[in-house]
């Protein structure tokens, strides 16, 4: 019986025995399946892909290669591909053994067929669900994390794993490169998103009751905390050894994801930052680069956000030169993605920054005198401005570079109330 592909094949038989194999899918096929046979397990590994939405059912007595290695070398290639193994009659503890080490289930030799049609159906529901599953995480990242560069690729890799496992993991990058984006998303796509994803503020709330507070805030669903370096080193010591305690137990109270600002090794060297905290969580860490280190994504960034603000206040979405466009990659972000949120949602009302000078959309009526152009320009800009910070002053003044007092005045010669661009609740 020749192989050459599983498209269309649900269910993957091996077994030495070429009658027995005929015999299989003659059953299978009459059961509406469409079973593909083989006598050689190397070939049935050939043929696998991790997508594969297939049972794999094989004898555990084989000459070329025994049914506990075949189901190794599977779980390589996919450790979610179901795996059916035929025993010996009575051989319970090599059965239990196969499925200690990940097989789906086993049966008994002489196979009843009933047993074996019930269990491939079953088999096969487990892992069509699990790759609706797979799918839905990754359709969700490629939608939130917008980025092609190899660093960002990378991440979404990694995101579409852990997504399928309840680890506890470090996030650091810079303020504004998405760590926060991450957590949340990270929560969103796992097991706890039906449960509740608390921020713990380690600067605000450094010591070990307030930290017990937030750990039974986040039960059952995601602590993400921010700067644990700031906890104080009783804390730190207290909360290492809970995370730790929480592991080994397995079935987890919460999942937690560690958010740095600096590198963590810098941290403990430092003394910081205390080292059994640091060993447990970099376990597994996942670094978010610098904008400027992945320029590529500066573009589709700009216009994903530029689009995004022109929908929510109602405009269509503007032209935007080619020569603006370099300047915005040529920009060094030392704000990260969240400034270059704020540019974009700028233009999308009229404002162009960082082109050198910041220059107004060209005046669509210059007849009128030269001061009350200026007058009026000014006053957009600060209803722009006070519109795209919900009518935060101090954050507008930043935005702008004047001092607050100055925003205030200036305000007030245009008669702008800072209560009509908070967001009405
Ligand atoms: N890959 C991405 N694709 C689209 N938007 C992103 C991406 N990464 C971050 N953002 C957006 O950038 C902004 C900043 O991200 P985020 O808040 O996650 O950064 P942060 O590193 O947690 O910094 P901060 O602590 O200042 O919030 C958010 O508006 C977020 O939606």
């Amino acid at each position: 019986m020749r192989l050459t592909r599983t498209r269309g094949t649900d269910v993957l038989l091996v077994d030495d025995d070429e009658d027995v194999l005929e015999s299989y899918c003659h059953l299978l096929n009459l059961s509406g399946y469409q079973p593909r046979g083989t006598a050689s397990p190397e070939q049935a590994l050939a043929l696998l892909g991790a997508d594969w939405s297939g049972v794999l059912v094989s004898d555990i007595y084989m000459p070329a290669m025994n049914g506990l290695d075949l189901l190794a070398r599977v779980r390589q290639i996919d450790p979610d591909i179901p795996v059916i193994l035929i025993t010996g009659h009575g051989d319970i503890p090599l059965a239990v053994k196969a499925v200690k080490q990940g097989a789906f289930d086993f049966l008994e030799k002489p196979l009843n067929p009933e047993a074996l049609l019930d269990l491939l159906a079953r088999a096969l529901e487990h892992r069509r669900a699990l790759l609706t599953h797979r799918n839905e995480i990754q359709a969700a990242v490629e939608h939130q994390l917008i980025g092609t560069s190899p660093q960002l690729v990378a991440i979404r890799h990694q995101l579409n794993q852990l997504a399928q496992t309840d680890k506890d993991l470090m996030l650091e990058g810079e303020p504004g490169t998405g760590r926060h984006t991450l957590a949340h998303l990270l929560h969103g796509i796992g097991e706890r998103q039906d449960q509740p994803l608390h921020l713990h503020d380690c600067a605000a709330a450094p010591g070990v009751e307030q930290m017990k507070e937030s750990l039974a805030l986040s039960h059952r669903g995601t602590l993400v905390l921010q700067g644990p370096a700031r906890l104080t080193p009783e804390c730190q010591r207290w909360l290492g050894g809970y995370l730790l305690e929480q592991e080994r137990k397995g079935n987890k109270a919460q999942r937690t994801i560690a958010l740095f600002e600096e590198a963590p090794e810098q941290l403990v060297a430092q003394q910081v930052l205390m080292p059994e905290l640091y060993y447990y969580l970099s376990q597994v860490r996942i670094k978010l680069p610098r904008l400027a280190e992945r320029s590529c994504d500066i573009i589709p960034l700009f216009r994903s956000f530029l689009r995004q603000g022109c929908k929510r206040i109602g405009r269509a979405v503007p032209q935007v030169d080619r020569a603006y466009l370099e300047t915005l990659k040529r920009h060094q972000w030392p704000g990260n993605i969240r400034e270059l949120r704020n540019v974009a949602e700028l233009y999308a009302v009229g404002i162009i920054k960082l082109a050198g000078v910041e220059r107004a959309m060209p005046a669509a009526n210059a007849r009128e005198p030269l001061d009350d152009l200026v007058e009026e320009y000014e006053k957009r800009i600060i209803e722009d401005t006070l519109f795209l910070f919900s009518g935060r002053v101090t954050e507008a003044a930043n935005y702008l570079g004047i001092p607050r007092k100055k925003l205030y005045l200036r305000m007030k010669k245009h008669q702008l109330d800072k209560g009509l661009f908070k967001p009405s609740s």
